[in-house]
Formats: structure tokens, C-alpha cells, sequence
């Protein structure tokens, strides 16, 4: 099932080794160009789900038993087919995400790269095993897998996402339900494709596309089902959470942030100006880790502001499939809007709009916007306390370290955080005193590495950490084994 830019492709839903149309069907727009249709996805209701929790929950123990060479060999060649085809399967992604055609190459190599990190995981999970305060009793203890995931994704990584979830499951030996944002259902497709051909038993993997908030509760109130890991906005993931708990199910999940990005008087102005560009407005800061609070001592503050200004001045905003263009559209208007209304709130009250803000009418219709920079805002302004998601960034000026740290950690947040210093007394302290999930030094608090734990803390995340050998907490469970020989 090749993939077209000319003909109407169908996403369909994956159930039980079956292509399977859904109830109705809905249009997936490319977000650069409204014209263009990038295909027409399955909606599912119910009882689609039911059937692919029903064949997952039947296929999960014959996987459970695979051998991790098995696991190996198809995680392995299923990395590397997405490798091969990073050109296709990115413009695919950029197409109908709307993140520039490099962005969404480097998304889908990280996808691949991640399902061989977790074929050289499979071959060694590890176990322990302790001397019992009996004499004569030895104790196991083994990681088994939890049986059936349940997976909820967004729209803004189609692929990634989808694959640091998908990846550990089937690696620990779980079968999977993928519900893929609605938004973005090609990529999700073309994974599933994929997988169907990997060689994997039949309901191992299995993927239903509809509206999330039909489906996700039902997926959550299923028994068959006994994990769930989320990726999205936080009111969703509250909900998630509280369901979860009504039905003890575990849980996971990986919502929003309010990055700061530090930048002191001791920086080097390139890097720090770099530093924020990219965390701030590539991918049309449409990452839970954009740095979306600039906060800057005051002695470096004005140059500061002027080059960044200066750098947006000269972004080229545009169709992500062009190659010249450096930030893509807003993936639609319900989120176009939501970034207008910010960038109208942050105005009202009292911040200075320094450059953009605006919706750009260019050759194509598309939901392109210019990426905004605000500067005189405090951190208790509602742009720098709720996520706005989009190319939005605002400047806190501080008087030192002392107020940035201060700053920095005044939030609900606490996914990503930086430091743009030159001092190692301020870096190693920012890095201790940080109350984020993930630190980054001198670089953008956006694009982590696949091989490392990603997750944050307070409002950003909850449950075990994904991504890294430290997925292995959320994607088993553990038994401990008596005998006495
Ligand atoms: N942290 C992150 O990475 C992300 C954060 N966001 C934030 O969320 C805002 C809104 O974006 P949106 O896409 O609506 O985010 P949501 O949290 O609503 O969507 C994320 C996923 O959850 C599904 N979903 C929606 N409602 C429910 C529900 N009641 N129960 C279970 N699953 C559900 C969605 O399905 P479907 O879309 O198919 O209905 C989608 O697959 C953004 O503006 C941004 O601030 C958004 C995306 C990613
Ligand atoms: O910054 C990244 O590399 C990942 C961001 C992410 O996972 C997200 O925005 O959901």
C-alpha cells in the first residue's frame, strides 16, 4: 500500500492482522495548503476499539512467550525500513503536520532509531536475583510484560511519539492499541503499515482511529486493557488520570510545559540567541518543550532582545514542503486561533509586542502565523503561566541568577528548563536547584536524544518516565519468585 501525492490515500484502522474501514470517514488536511486533501482517515466508534482490544488481549500471551531475538529481528527491521524511507515518510509527515520537510525527516529517523534502540533492549532485560533472609531459599525477580497498552497520541510528533510508545511495548513483549490523534492519522498509518509487515503475530499490534474523547474512555474502562500511556494537554490527562485511578489501571502521561530558557549576563550571545530561536519557534513551537519564557539578566537583556528580533525578522515562514522555508503553518485553526487569543491576552496586558503575532495571508491558504516575540512581561502574566503551543515566546527581565532561578521554577510546569551561561558555578548549580524533568546547558530546552529518559515533573508529567532503558518501569511489571531447591 504505497503512499500518493496525486491520489486520495485511505488511512485505515489496523485490527487483528485486517485493514478495516471505520464508521464514517474524515478529511486530513495538509495545514500549508487547505486545498489539499492528504487523505480520508477511518473514524471508529466503539466497537472497533472493542474488537482490537479483544484481539490484542488474545494475541498478548503467545507474544509474552516470543524470544527476545524474535522481538529483536522485527523491532530491528521495522527501524530500519523507517530509516530507509525517511524522505517519503517525512514529507508525508511534514505534509500533514506542517512542520518544515527537515523537521519531519528528522522526526521519522528518530522513530526509526528508537525501535532499534529498543531491539537492542529486548535482547537484554534485565533481572536480579537476591539471597532470601531464609536459609536455603533463593528469590527471582523478573520483569514481565503488563499485557495490553492502550496508547493515546497527539498530533504534534505522528510519529515519534507513536514509536517511543509502540517501540517498548512490543519490546518488553505487551500488545498494543494505538489511538493516534485524528489530526495526523497518515503517519500513524504508514507505521502501522509498516508493522503489518514486520512479521509480528497477528493482534500484537493493533491501531483505531475516532475521536479521542469517545474513545479514550471506553479504551480505559475496558478490563482487557492494563496500562495506558498518554501524550497531549494536560485537562486530557487529568481526566485520563482520574479514570485510570477509578479502574486501577497504570498510567502514564506526558502533557504540557512552560519552559524557561535562562539566559545570563555572562553568555555567549550567539549561542543563547541560537538557543532560543530553535527552542522557541522551530516546529511553530508546537513542542511541550518549546522554551516559551525567555528569562534574561538585565545586562545582557537588550542586545539580547535586538538579535533575536533581528534573527525573526529574517524566518522564513511557509509551505513545509519548501526547502527554503524555516518554520511551517499551525497545524489548524482551532490552534491558529488559540495563538492569536494569546498573543492578544499578553498585549492586554501590558506586554510589548516586539515583532510578529500576526496571521500571514501567503500564496497558499494555509494557517500560517508570524512568529511573535514579547518582551516587558512578568511571570505572573497568563502567557507565561499557561501553554500556548504555538510560535509564542515572552521575555522576563531578572536582575541576576538568584531572580532567574526563582523565576524559572515559579511554575505549575517543570518539563524543560535551560541555562545559557558561560559560568560553571551557574550551570552546575541551575542543573542541581532546576525543578524540571530534563536540563539542558548552553543548548535549546526543545529535541532530546532517543536513548535518554524524557519526562518532567509537577504539571508536565505523570507516572514513570518513557524513552531510554527507563521505559522498562511503565512497560512491566515485576514478579518476585521464591524456592526453595
Ligand atoms: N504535550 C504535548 O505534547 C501536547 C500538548 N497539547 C496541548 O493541548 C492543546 C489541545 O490539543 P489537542 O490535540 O486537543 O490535545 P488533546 O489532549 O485533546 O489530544 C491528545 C490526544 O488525546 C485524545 N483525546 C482527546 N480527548 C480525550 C479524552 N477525553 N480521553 C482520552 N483521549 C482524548 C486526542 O484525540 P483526538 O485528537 O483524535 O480527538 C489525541 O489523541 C494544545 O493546544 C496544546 O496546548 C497538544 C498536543 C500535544
Ligand atoms: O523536544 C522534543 O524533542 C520532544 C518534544 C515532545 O515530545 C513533544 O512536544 O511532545
Amino acid at each position: 500500500m504505497a503512499l500518493s501525492e496525486t491520489r486520495t490515500n485511505h488511512f485505515k484502522n489496523y485490527i487483528a492482522g485486517e485493514w478495516i474501514e471505520g464508521d464514517s470517514q474524515v478529511e486530513n488536511i495538509n495545514p500549508s495548503d487547505t486545498r489539499d486533501v492528504v487523505g480520508l482517515a477511518a473514524r471508529s466508534g466503539g466497537a472497533d476499539l472493542d474488537r482490537a482490544i479483544d484481539a490484542a488481549h488474545d494475541a498478548a500471551p503467545g507474544w509474552a512467550r516470543s524470544t527476545p531475538q524474535q522481538r529483536y529481528d522485527i523491532l530491528d527491521a521495522v527501524g530500519n525500513e523507517i530509516i530507509a524511507r525517511k524522505d517519503e515518510l517525512g514529507r508525508l509527515l511534514s505534509r500533514e503536520e506542517g512542520k518544515t520537510l527537515a523537521e519531519g525527516i528528522g522526526e521519522v529517523v528518530r522513530a526509526g532509531q528508537v525501535f532499534k534502540f529498543f531491539a537492542g533492549e529486548a535482547v537484554r532485560l534485565p533481572g536480579e536475583r537476591l539471597d532470601s533472609i531464609r536459609p536455603g531459599v533463593e528469590v527471582d525477580m523478573r520483569r514481565e510484560p503488563m499485557g495490553v497498552i492502550g496508547m493515546i497520541t497527539p498530533w504534534n510528533f505522528p510519529i515519534a511519539i507513536p514509536a517511543w510508545k509502540i517501540a517498548p511495548a512490543l519490546a518488553y513483549g505487551n500488545a498494543v492499541v494505538l489511538k493516534p490523534a485524528e489530526l495526523v492519522p497518515g503517519s500513524a498509518w504508514a507505521l502501522a503499515e509498516i508493522l503489518s509487515r514486520s512479521g509480528l503475530p497477528e493482534g500484537v499490534f493493533n491501531m483505531v482511529a475516532g475521536r479521542g474523547s469517545e474513545l479514550g474512555p471506553r479504551m480505559i474502562e475496558n478490563p482487557k486493557v492494563r496500562a495506558i500511556s498518554f501524550t497531549g494537554s494536560v485537562p486530557t490527562g487529568r481526566g485520563i488520570a482520574a479514570a485510570c485511578g477509578e479502574h486501577l489501571k497504570k498510567v502514564q502521561l506526558e502533557m504540557g510545559g512552560k519552559n524557561p530558557l535562562v539566559v545570563l549576563d555572562d553568555a555567549d550571545l550567539d549561542v543563547a540567541v541560537g538557543a532560543a530561536l530553535n527552542g522557541a519557534f522551530f516546529s511553530t513551537g508546537q513542542r511541550c518543550t518549546a522554551s516559551s519564557r525567555l528569562v534574561v539578566s538585565k545586562g545582557i537583556h537588550d542586545r539580547f532582545v535586538s538579535a533575536l528580533t533581528e534573527k525573526l525578522k529574517t524566518l522564513v515562514v511557509g509551505d513545509a514542503l519548501d526547502p527554503k522555508t524555516q518554520m511551517g503553518p499551525v497545524v489548524d485553526e482551532k490552534q491558529l486561533e488559540q495563538d492569536l487569543s494569546y498573543v492578544e491576552i499578553a498585549g492586554q496586558e501590558g506586554g510589548k509586542l516586539a515583532i510578529g503575532g500576526e496571521r500571514l495571508t501567503l500564496e497558499k491558504p494555509g494557517f500560517y502565523m508570524a512568529p511573535a516575540l514579547f518582551t516587558e512581561t512578568s511571570n505572573d502574566m497568563r502567557i507565561n503561566r499557561e501553554e500556548v503551543f504555538g510560535p509564542v515566546a515572552s521575555v522576563i527581565r531578572v536582575k541576576d541568577y538568584e531572580e532567574a532561578l526563582h523565576v524559572a521554577n515559579d511554575t505549575s510546569f517543570g518539563l524543560s528548563s535551560g541555562i545559557c551561561t558561560t559560568s560553571l558555578k551557574y550551570a552546575s548549580d541551575f542543573k542541581q536547584k532546576s525543578e524540571a524533568g530534563m536540563v539542558m546547558v548552553n543548548l535549546p530546552t526543545a529535541g532530546v536524544d532517543y536513548n535518554v529518559p524524557f519526562g518532567g515533573t509537577k504539571g508536565s508529567s505523570f507516572g514513570s518516565r518513557e524513552q531510554g532503558r527507563y521505559a522498562v518501569e511503565f512497560y512491566t511489571t515485576v514478579k518476585t519468585a521464591y524456592t526453595q531447591p
